[in-house]
């Protein structure tokens, strides 16, 4: 086939930038501007380009309807008791988002509480977050627009649904933690931007710096909110207020980036003599005590009995362990729970007066126990199949604790696990079915490979039972790999789906930056060795070819945001590797990510250009930077880049759609000249969806069309056939 006509894109060629004495040129510098006339033409061309090769992709009706026909079934999450009712998510199946019911006891007729469909008719407006006050008389929720990060914060009262008239603005980052005496919550926000209201908040770029943390009294106007926290002299600064369990602390956790540490301040709420509103007359911040002052670990609070705290720390213990420390005596610290040898204290959740529900990650699967509180001693060990624990609910009060599990091939259980008893008994409290879903037809299999410099890499396989290795098969291989962030198993209707209509192998490579081996092997995987993460993955894929599940021209690889990046990265370093490449708005510009609203937190895995030494570590990969025409990489055997789509959307202020688009007009240039050298017939196209964000959020029927879009486009590109 034809290579595709691509839009002509202006290069600004007077665009060069001088990195410590190095010229870097950036000819689409123009297209950061998401609001110039050029900008929006470029991306409607892109639009009506990508149209015109999906309308070639003819499997899109039958993915949409058989991905459509799977997703429809009811899922819930695991119910959580506040004040003397319990509330839980649920979705039928095909609604925009999910809401959220109220019962009076937990087989009590379950009523709407907050239901997000009704607030827009496309459902682009969702619950980002919510919190029930101790007397569950009021729930305070924070509903985003758009899947923007940036969220509105209202009050409902739970009796009659009536809303207060209370709205609260320019909350981004933020939790909500209420006092016991329910006279309101504390949240963060950050300063209104200068052009005031008239934002199409989302779409905006500049960096989000002078993080706050306010306290809001319910009734009252957001002007007369109290400011209990900022730092100006460290703009970049993130914090998070909260209640401790018993009412009686207010804990301030202070962040400066995404790395797992943090600074951990303290206010005993007695301390406050004219309560929280004393502050407002002295105009004084909270009266904090510090009790950590560094960034050189995480204390993650799990349970405090008056001042003696319990943390979750990585504080010497890269693979996490449970400290100690009476606040009386803020230089002892004691160990409750040793780091473990090889597994990763995952969670830790404090329940039934002096015990806990611990989890552990054993070679990127859950392990589950009770221990006691105390002494940590294991009390019992709880039965979980290989997959993915969440939503761990129960507090100290209570001896009943849920917790959901999911995996590759379980749409989802909730459990029910009554502590009461000498021997905790585990029971099914809700296990989600999906009609036409056969589990018996599939395997799931966790291999081990090699990477480059030897390290192992777990990857798990999910294909159709008993397939033949004979590199026929269509294979998804996805990764993410930064962040601290763990892969785990999860169910995926629509990687179901085409494991079972394109008899694709669907994979997971659990490569280096993540969290599933702790905090060393996230280090392993960020800064100057980021590499490792593209020769994680390189393995992974190369594996998948010589074991015999797949061959270059029908392996796909998939990356979402740093995953992005991953993607971005290996079609530079090994266009011949892959037929397929699917990067969802991925960070593509690693010299100027930093500039954009909340880029400069993600400097504790890249680094920043603005340092001499990080700028060589970002120059080397940074996926705008190294495209080449592949006869320039391999002038033996020039191989074209691989079909790819590159995904974004106008209201993601996470990763803004700069990157991506500066990623399409360099892919589509550079491989669209000098052809007769480097053929480039796969296509590079862009999806740029409209009113939404970086994923979270988007309503049921926008996530259905893009997975439709993007693996039709996958299907046709390697050539796949269906299986009815
Ligand atoms: O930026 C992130 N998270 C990282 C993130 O979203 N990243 C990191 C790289 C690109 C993108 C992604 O992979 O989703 O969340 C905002 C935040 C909140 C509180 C403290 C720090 C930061």
């Amino acid at each position: 086939d034809l290579p595709l006509q691509y839009p002509g894109v202006r290069r600004d060629e007077s665009v060069i930038d001088d990195y410590h004495g190095v010229k870097i040129a950036d000819p689409y510098r123009w297209l950061e501007d998401p609001d110039s006339e050029e900008t929006k033409d470029f991306v409607q061309k892109q639009v009506e380009l990508t149209q015109s090769v999906l309308k070639e992709c003819d499997m899109r009706g039958k993915l949409s309807e058989k991905i459509t026909k799977l997703f429809d079934h009811p899922r819930y999450d695991p119910p959580y008791r506040q004040g003397n009712k319990y509330f839980y998510s649920h979705n039928t199946g095909l609604q925009a988002q999910n809401v959220i019911y109220v019962q009076d006891s937990l087989d009590g007729e379950p009523e709407v509480l907050l239901d997000p469909n009704t607030l827009s008719e496309d459902g682009t407006v969702s619950l980002n977050t919510h919190s029930v006050s101790e007397d569950a008389k009021y729930v305070a929720y924070a509903l985003s627009t758009s899947g923007s990060d940036w969220v509105t914060i209202k009050v409902m009262r739970v009796e009659d649904k009536k809303i207060e008239p209370d709205t609260l603005s320019w909350v981004k980052f933020s939790g909500i933690s209420w006092t016991h005496d329910n006279k309101g919550f504390f949240y963060s926000r950050y300063p209104a931007p200068k052009e005031g209201e008239d934002i199409d908040a989302g779409t905006e770029t500049n960096a989000n710096l002078y993080h706050e943390v306010y306290y809001h009294f319910v009734g009252t106007d957001q002007s007369k909110d109290i400011l209990c926290w900022k730092d100006p002299e460290n703009p970049k600064y993130l914090f998070g207020a909260d209640v401790t369990e018993d009412g009686k602390y207010i804990i301030l956790s202070i962040t400066e980036g995404c790395d797992p540490v943090n600074k951990f301040y303290y206010c005993d709420m007695s301390a406050l003599p004219h309560g929280l509103e004393g502050l407002r007359e002295k105009n004084d911040l909270l009266p904090v005590l510090k009790l950590i002052d560094t960034f050189d670990a995480m204390y993650h609070l799990i349970a405090n009995d008056d001042n003696l705290f319990t943390f979750l720390t990585n504080k010497d213990a890269p693979k996490y362990k449970l400290v100690r420390v009476d606040l009386k005596e803020p230089t002892v610290w004691t160990d409750v729970l040793q780091e473990a040898e090889k597994d990763v204290l995952e969670s830790v959740r404090a329940v039934n007066g002096s015990q806990m529900i611990v989890s552990y990650l054993s070679d990127v699967k859950y392990v589950l126990q009770i221990r006691d509180l105390n002494s940590g001693n294991l009390l019992h060990q709880l039965p979980v199949d290989i997959g993915s624990v969440s939503g761990i609910s129960g507090r100290r009060e209570d001896s009943t604790a849920f917790f959901g599990f999911t995996s590759f091939l379980t749409p989802g259980i909730i459990y029910q696990c009554n502590l009461a008893n000498e021997i905790p008994d585990m029971k099914v409290f809700r296990e989600i079915t999906v009609p036409g879903f056969d589990r018996s037809e599939f395997q799931v299999d966790q291999v081990f490979i090699p990477s480059k410099d030897g390290t192992e890499i777990p990857m798990f396989v999910v294909a159709r039972k008993n397939i033949p290795l004979d590199g026929s098969h269509p294979c998804l291989l996805y990764g993410y790999g930064g962040f601290n962030i763990s892969i785990t198993p999860y169910f995926s209707v629509s990687r179901i789906v085409l494991t079972r209509h394109l008899g694709a192998v669907f994979c997971i490579a659990n490569i280096r930056g993540g969290g599933e081996y702790g905090e060393e092997w996230h280090k392993s995987g960020s800064l100057a060795k980021k590499q490792n993460c593209f020769d994680d993955f390189i393995s992974a894929a190369e594996y998948l070819v010589s074991a015999g599940y797949t061959q270059p021209s029908k392996l796909c690889i998939e990356g979402g945001s740093n995953g992005g990046l991953l993607v971005g990265a290996c079609i530079n370093q090994r266009p011949d590797l892959f037929g397929c490449a699917l990067a969802h708005v991925g960070v593509m510009d690693m010299l100027r990510f930093h500039k954009f609203t909340i880029g400069h937190a993600w400097t504790s895995d890249y680094g920043c250009s603005d340092k001499e030494e990080e700028f060589q570590w970002l120059i080397k990969y940074s996926p705008i930077h190294n495209v080449r025409r592949p006869w320039e990489l391999h002038a033996s055997q020039p191989h074209q880049y691989p079909s790819t789509m590159l995904l974004t959307a106008d209201h993601d202020d996470r990763v803004v759609p700069l990157h991506t688009l500066k990623l399409l007009a360099t892919l589509q240039y550079v491989l669209s000249t000098s052809l007769e050298k480097s053929p480039q017939t796969n296509p590079i196209i862009g999806r740029i969806e409209c009113k939404a964000g970086h994923g979270g959020g988007r309503p049921t029927q926008k996530m259905i069309d893009e997975a439709a879009d993007r693996y039709s486009f996958m299907a046709k590109m390697l050539d796949a056939s269906w299986i009815e």
